[in-house]
């Protein structure tokens, strides 16, 4: 058979429409059928693109100028947009952004769990779709001789230096994040350098409360010391009074993950206080804990209906972190179990209990995958299960301990709606039948989604 030829060459420009959009957020643009994926692009539009690669069945494409607009083309807020890796979506409207979201849910209940005839709900949104982020992890860097923080431009590893707000991040962290980079700069602290592995600064982490406004700083360095130590705090709490919390991190190591092994408190508390609807959550430096708390209120609230709870019930929440959805669950519940692998989340979550006078529940540290085997062989059967796994979704005998357990009904958070098809897919198969699916934006201005499905026990006569 004769090969296909590449209708399309590199460095070639064509006038194009937009046809579709990825669940990148990339416009579709179609030669001869041959699909052309273009950052910024949207249906319907008319542009002038590049070609930037030409695979065998798919190519890449640089837009150059937008020739016939789309009505749902927006002017990005933020001045680095087009630099920046953190944001892809911020030059559609937030109604196509929800749009774009749900379809991609759509798209992956339809190939990868073969479920059409789902519902997959209309993505819940915020109301004020910025400023939304508790937390930052910015890089730290040097020009001219003075201390820069920005986040990587799109696909590198050079700090952006002219980012001087991010504006999906709580102004609080801001607002410190350039504190500390002033008075580190003043101080002469150096900044690390990656290339060479010198230098002393590498990361600066701020969580702020939505709420309550507690800041706790991380300062992540390659060096054991951190240089004018007391000068540094004394600068940041006299001035900055809602800092409740700063942490020295350690990380030696030539390596992309910014947390070292090696913490210690060097000011305040090593927690800070927030709360999601009634409930009080402490929560220290390793935890994970969302970022974005007005939707994770709209979250949790949707598991808590679709775990239709009765106060006879047991249910454990898997992959609980800090117990966030544990403890909103124990206020319906007869029991909660609580699993989760990392031993300072369980620390958090059973000091979140006690925070909140909540009794009926009892925090595990371990992998979910060993556990559940484990509490099914001691006899455990809870009603409901929750599960909210990180985005490589559960481990096989994870979900085959769920299924014998035999819960009536199982509720599944996922922030990767691929892995969440693959694994509704496999509970399908132990007789769990999904009804419906729910988007929500945890993450605006980002092509992330997350989801709540809720999936009940077919019994066979
Ligand atoms: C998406 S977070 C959810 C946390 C929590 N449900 C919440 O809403 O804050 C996933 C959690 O799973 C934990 N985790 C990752 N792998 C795990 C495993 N094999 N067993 C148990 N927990 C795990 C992570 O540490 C993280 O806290």
């Amino acid at each position: 058979m004769a090969k296909k030829a590449v209708p399309v060459k590199k460095n070639e420009t064509l006038t194009l429409t937009f046809e579709d959009l990825t669940h990148e957020g990339n416009g579709v643009a179609k030669v001869n059928g041959y699909p052309l994926f273009v950052p910024y692009g949207l249906p319907g539009e008319k542009a002038l693109v590049k070609v930037v690669k030409a695979n065998k069945n798919f190519g890449f494409g640089k837009l150059l100028e937008v020739k016939k607009a789309s009505t749902e083309r927006v002017e990005a807020p933020c001045n680095v947009y087009y630099k920046c890796g953190g944001c892809q979506l911020q030059h559609m409207s937030y109604h196509l952004q929800l749009e774009m979201k749900r379809n991609q849910v759509k798209n992956v209940m339809r190939k990868i769990a073969h479920m059409d005839h789902v519902p997959v709900h209309p993505t819940l949104g915020m109301t004020d779709p910025w400023r939304y982020r508790n937390k930052v992890q910015i890089p730290v860097g040097e020009k001219e001789g003075a201390i820069i923080t920005g986040f990587y431009q799109k696909r590198s590893h050079r700090i952006i230096d002219d980012m001087d707000t991010c504006l999906i991040q709580d102004e609080v962290n801001d607002r410190m994040v350039e504190a500390v980079r002033r008075i580190a700069s003043q101080l002469g602290i150096s900044a690390y350098d990656e290339s060479t592995h010198r230098g002393v600064l590498r990361h600066i982490m701020v969580r702020t409360g939505r709420e309550t406004k507690d800041t706790m700083i991380v300062l992540i360095t390659r060096t054991e010391k951190l240089p004018h130590q007391d000068a540094l705090i004394q600068a940041l709490t006299e001035t900055y009074p809602h800092v409740k919390s700063i942490i020295h991190n350690v990380n030696k190591e030539k390596t992309n993950v910014i947390l070292g092994k090696k913490s210690k408190i060097i000011w305040g508390d090593a927690y800070i206080y927030d709360t999601i609807g009634d409930i009080q959550f402490a929560i220290s430096a390793k935890s994970f804990y969302q970022v974005n708390p007005p939707q994770t209120k709209v979250l949790y609230e949707k598991a808590l209906e679709y775990a239709n709870l009765s106060s006879s019930d047991v249910v454990i929440d898997a992959y609980c972190g800090i117990g966030t959805i544990s403890l909103f669950l124990a206020q319906q519940a007869k029991k909660v179990y609580g699993i989760e692998v990392v031993p300072e989340a369980i620390s958090d979550a059973k000091r979140n209990a006690e925070l909140n006078g909540i009794t009926n529940v009892e925090f595990v540290v371990g992998e979910a995958e060993k556990v559940m085997p484990w509490w099914k062989a001691q006899g455990l059967r809870p009603d409901v299960i929750i599960v909210d796994p990180p985005r490589k979704g559960c481990d096989e005998a994870f979900l085959e301990a769920m299924i014998e357990m035999e819960p009536k009904r199982i509720v599944y958070v996922s922030c990767n709606p691929s892995t969440l098809a693959r694994d509704l897919n496999i509970l399908d198969a132990g007789g769990y039948e999904t009804k419906e699916v729910q988007p929500v934006d945890m993450f605006p201005q980002t092509n992330h989604v997350e989801c709540v499905a809720v999936l009940q026990r077919e019994v066979f006569n």
